[in-house]
C-alpha cells in the first residue's frame, strides 16, 4: 500500500500542536538547584534594595550642611566620632561638624547625608582625637547608595517562564527566596527506531550505522529544558515498535520516535499511531527537510514522529517539539527567535517547499550574517555542530544570492518569540 499525503503549511503545523494543551507543572526546588530551570512564577522584590542607606565608598560620612563654606581657599574641619564598617551600625548622634569614618557598604549614620571619600580629604589627630578636613562642598545625597535605588518592594523583577542565569540566582539570593518556584522539567521520552542501528561502542559492519539521533535529540530536549527519558533502540518490527511504544507513553508527557515515519515498507509509526487510535495532526509538512514529520496525540499525550534522517530530525525537533516544551516550561515566547541576516554565500538550489538550511549566524562589524554549516541535505548530519541558527529560505523556483535578506531562527538564545511565522 502506498499512501501519498498531502503537506500542511508549516505555520498550520505550529499551530495544531500549540493548540493542544499541554500545560506547564510547577515545583519548588532550592535555590541551589534552580541554575538553569525556568521560572514558574514572577520573580518579585520582597524588599526594597538596599534596604537601608549606605556609603558607596570608604570615606568620611557627614552632614552635608557642614561641608557649605568649604574650598579651596577655606578649610573645613570635622572631629571623627565613630567608625564603622560594613555589618556595623553607627548609635552616635552626629552633631556639627562631625563625621564618621565609615567604609563601603555601611549603613549611613542617622544624620549623615553625604560621604567625603578618603582621596578628597585629610585626615589627621590632634591630641590624640582624630580629624579630618576637606576644601569643597557636598550636596545632601552625595556618594550615598540610597534605599531602593536598585530594586523597590513589591516590583516585579524578571518574569515567568525566564530561563535562571547568574544575575537571576543574585536576585533570588538578595530576595531571600531560598526555595524558589519553577517549571517542572517536561519528561520527553525518546525512541530511535531503525534495524540497522548500532550502538555508539559497536564497530561498523556492512549496512549498518550508529545510531546518532537518540544522543542528539536528547541534547536538543536538554537544551530546551526537558528531561529525557531514553527507552533504547527499536528494530523496524511492528509489535516490537507497538508495545513499545504504548507502554512507554504511561511513562512521560511526550514521546519522540525517530524515523520510521516515512512511506517506506519498514515505516511502522503511522500504521502504530493508527492501532493505538491516536489522533494525527499532520504527517506532511511543507518544508525540507523533516517533511514527513508527524505529530499526534492520544491519551494527553503528544507522539512526535521525527524522521530518521538527522538534519530533518533535529529541524523537525526545533520547529515542532521545542515550542511546546517550552510553552510546559511558562515561556510567554515558545518560538525561536527570528532575526533577519545577510546572506553570506549563494544558495542556488531552488525548491518548492521552504527550507531551514542549517546555518552559522554571526556578527560582522555590527551586521547579522549567515552562511550555511555544511551540506544541505537532510540525510547529513555533519552541518549540524556549527549550526546555531536555521536560516529560512521560502520555498520557489529561483535559488538565493550572496548579500540578500534572509530569516534566521536562533538556536541558542534564549528570548524567543512569540509566534514565529
Ligand atoms: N518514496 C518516498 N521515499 C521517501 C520520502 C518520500 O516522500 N517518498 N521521503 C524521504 C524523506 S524527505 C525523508 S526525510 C526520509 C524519512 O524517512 P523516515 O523518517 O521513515 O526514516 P527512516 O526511513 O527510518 O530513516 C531514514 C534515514 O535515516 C537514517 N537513520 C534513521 N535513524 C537513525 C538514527 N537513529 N541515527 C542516525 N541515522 C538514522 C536511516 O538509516 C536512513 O538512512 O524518507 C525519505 N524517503
Ligand atoms: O522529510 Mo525529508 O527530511 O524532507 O528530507
Ligand atoms: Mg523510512
Amino acid at each position: 500500500m502506498f499512501e501519498r499525503r498531502k503537506p500542511i503549511p508549516i505555520g498550520e503545523a505550529v499551530k495544531r500542536i500549540m493548540e493542544y494543551q499541554l500545560l506547564g507543572v510547577t515545583e519548588q526546588v532550592t535555590i541551589n538547584e534552580s541554575y538553569g530551570r525556568f521560572l514558574s512564577e514572577d520573580l518579585i522584590a520582597t524588599s526594597d534594595v538596599p534596604h537601608f542607606d549606605r556609603a558607596p565608598y570608604d570615606g568620611f560620612a557627614v552632614r552635608s550642611i557642614d561641608t557649605r563654606e568649604a574650598a579651596l581657599t577655606n578649610v573645613v574641619e570635622f572631629e571623627v566620632v565613630d567608625h564603622i564598617g560594613a555589618g556595623m551600625v553607627s548609635t552616635k548622634l552626629i552633631g556639627e561638624h562631625q563625621a564618621v569614618r565609615i567604609m563601603t557598604g555601611a549603613m549611613m549614620p542617622e544624620g549623615t547625608d553625604a560621604v567625603v571619600m578618603f582621596e578628597v580629604a585629610k585626615a589627621y589627630e590632634k591630641n590624640g582625637i582624630p580629624y579630618m578636613s576637606i576644601k569643597r562642598s557636598f550636596k545632601k545625597g552625595d556618594n550615598v547608595s540610597y534605599s531602593g535605588e536598585d530594586a523597590k518592594q513589591g516590583e516585579i523583577l524578571v518574569k515567568k517562564g525566564t530561563l535562571i542565569n547568574p544575575g537571576i540566582q543574585a536576585m533570588l539570593a538578595t530576595f531571600g527566596y531560598e526555595r524558589v518556584t519553577v517549571a517542572k522539567k517536561p519528561r520527553v521520552g525518546l525512541f530511535a527506531t531503525g534495524t540497522e542501528l548500532l550502538e555508539v561502542n559497536e564497530a561498523l559492519v556492512p549496512g549498518k550505522i550508529r545510531n546518532s539521533n537518540s544522543h542528539m535529540i536528547a541534547a536538543q530536549i536538554e537544551r530546551t529544558g526537558g528531561i529525557v527519558h531514553y527507552f533504547g533502540k527499536l528494530p523496524d518490527e511492528f509489535d516490537t515498535c507497538f508495545e513499545a511504544v504504548q507502554n512507554a507513553l504511561n511513562e512521560v508527557d511526550l514521546l519522540i520516535t525517530t524515523g520510521g515515519v516515512s512511506v517506506g515498507d519498514f515505516d511502522y509509526l503511522p500504521a502504530i499511531y493508527e492501532k493505538l487510535g491516536a489522533e494525527i495532526f499532520f504527517n506532511k509538512v511543507a518544508m525540507r527537510p523533516g517533511s514527513v514529520t508527524t505529530v499526534a496525540q492520544h491519551n494527553g499525550k503528544l507522539l512526535f514522529g521525527l524522521s530518521g534522517n538527522p538534519s530533518a530530525c533535529y529541524v523537525g525537533f526545533e520547529l515542532f517539539a521545542r515550542p511546546i516544551i517550552r510553552r510546559m516550561l511558562f515561556s510567554e515566547k515558545p518560538h525561536l527567535r527570528k532575526e533577519q541576516a545577510l546572506l553570506e554565500v549563494d544558495f542556488p538550489k531552488a525548491n518548492p517547499f521552504t527550507r531551514f538550511v542549517r546555518s552559522s549566524t554571526f556578527i560582522d562589524s555590527g551586521r547579522l550574517k549567515a552562511t550555511p554549516s555544511g551540506l544541505d541535505k537532510s540525510n547529513i548530519i555533519m552541518s549540524l555542530s556549527g549550526a546555531n541558527s536555521l536560516m529560512i529560505l521560502p520555498g520557489g523556483t529561483r535559488g538565493y544570492t550572496a548579500g540578500c535578506e534572509v530569516e534566521v531562527l536562533l538556536l541558542e538564545d534564549q528570548v524567543g518569540s512569540e509566534w514565529p511565522w
